[in-house]
């Protein structure tokens, strides 16, 4: 799904779907956070590093780490970019009441960490990546941290995947949660893949063109190939 297919989806969603965004990022952050438990257990990796962008995708990782603090997870978060909008206000103020902290030293929390999740940019991501963000995704792409990208792993392209040069450069993350449909830039993703964004109807996939994942049970999240294909 292109990058204006995922846009219309997505407004659809709101419109004609009657669905809050506050649902759809409840139920995307809730995916990440399924699929930071399959990959790894709180017991195993206690300590996340949430590194939130100033759109949904960092919407969604204020959602996920509520979800993993409850999961047992110790998040602490990274979002330097704030926004007035009410909604990130509230997701915020929820992580302040489980006293989860933020950080302004991503490098310096990064290295301290078990896991980070990487929720900078999503679908909406264009051009050079802009401060406060290039030294972020340098650590990303440079760190020995295992990584959980949400939706596309941060400065790459959604239709033509990695950047050929830029702080982004061989950032190539172990693990990707893509939301309800994966991206083009899959192509070149090499390792552990998800689909989560359980709200779809048949209806919508067969208008954008894609299958409603296979979700088991109650899971939020399906794991797929690296390319998409079924396991
Ligand atoms: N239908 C779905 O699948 C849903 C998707 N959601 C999430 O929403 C995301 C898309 O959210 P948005 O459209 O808000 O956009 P993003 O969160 O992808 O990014 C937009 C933000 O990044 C900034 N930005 C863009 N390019 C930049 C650059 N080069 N340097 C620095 N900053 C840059 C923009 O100014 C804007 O603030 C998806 O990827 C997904 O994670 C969910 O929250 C809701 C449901
Ligand atoms: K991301």
């Amino acid at each position: 799904m292109g990058v204006k297919a995922a846009a219309a989806l997505d407004e659809e969603l709101m419109s004609t779907g009657a669905y809050s965004i506050d649902q759809l990022m409840e139920l995307a952050g809730l995916a990440v956070s399924q699929a930071m438990f399959a990959l790894s257990p709180p017991q195993r990796t206690p300590n996340i590093l949430v590194a939130c962008g100033p759109g949904n995708n960092g919407g969604d990782g204020l959602v996920a780490a509520r979800h993993l603090f409850h999961f047992g997870y110790k998040p602490t978060m990274y979002f330097p970019k704030q926004t007035k909008n009410e909604l990130y206000q509230r997701l915020r103020i929820q992580l302040e009441h489980l006293k989860v902290p933020f950080t302004d030293d991503f490098v310096g929390t990064a290295v301290v960490s078990d896991y980070i999740i990487d929720a900078i940019f999503g679908f909406s991501f264009s051009g050079e990546v802009r401060e406060p963000f290039p030294a972020v995704i340098r650590a990303l792409a440079e760190g020995k941290v295992p990584v959980l990208a949400v939706d596309a792993p941060s400065s790459w392209n959604i239709e033509d995947g990695p950047p050929k040069d830029g702080p982004g450069k061989g950032y190539n993350p172990p693990a990707l949660v893509s939301m309800t449909a994966p991206k083009p830039l899959i192509k070149w993703f090499k390792g552990r893949h998800f689909v989560g964004g359980r709200f779809v109807s048949q209806t919508i996939a067969e208008k954008y063109g894609f299958d409603v994942p296979p979700y088991r049970g109650s899971d939020q999240i399906v794991e797929i190939g690296s390319h998409g294909e079924r396991l």
